[in-house]
């Protein structure tokens, strides 16, 4: 339904170059709803956490502490299919694989710096929240513009 939430993540590739407006904008401008989002230089535990289920790839180490290595801006939004439209709009993890006009199509060139996490399945999304934000911490507010984005 539209209250389907997930977790986004702007990478420390991403926040280094000047990516986050870019980013932030096209989730507003297609019309999502944010409940959360925070700049946090995440440590090396939380993120062995939540790339878990790559703990046997050859990269994850290196992946974790390149997710470490510096600030993410973590998001939650919410909207109608936000899981799966998210995921469309990041494109494939392999940016050459990406088509133009996904974040990753537009924006990145190498898969170990691809700018920016979506959560895969609501569940990892349900998962990925908790992980990253205390309950507190999601707003909720009453949207305006809601009312001119559904019927
Ligand atoms: N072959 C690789 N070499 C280096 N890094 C990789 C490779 N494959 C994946 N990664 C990194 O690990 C992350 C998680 O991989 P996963 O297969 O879960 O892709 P994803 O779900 O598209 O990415 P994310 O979870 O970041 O949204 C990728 O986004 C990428 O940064």
């Amino acid at each position: 339904g539209i209250n389907e939430r997930t977790f986004l993540a702007i990478k420390p590739d991403g926040v280094q170059r000047r990516l986050v407006g870019e980013i932030i904008q096209r989730f507003e401008r297609k019309g999502f709803h944010l409940v959360g989002m925070k700049l946090i230089q995440a440590s090396e535990d939380l993120l062995k956490e939540h790339y878990i289920a790559l703990r046997d790839r050859p990269f994850y180490n290196r992946l974790v502490k390149y997710m470490s290595s510096g600030p993410i801006v973590a998001m939650v939004w919410q909207g109608l299919e936000v899981v799966k439209t998210a995921r469309t709009m990041l494109g494939e993890t392999n940016p050459a694989d990406s088509l133009p006009g996904t974040i990753r199509g537009d924006l990145c060139v190498d898969v170990g710096r691809n700018v920016i996490h979506g959560s895969d399945s609501t569940e990892s999304a349900r998962k990925e929240i908790k992980l990253w934000f205390s309950p507190e911490e999601l707003v909720c507010w009453e949207d305006c513009a809601q009312q001119w984005i559904y019927e």
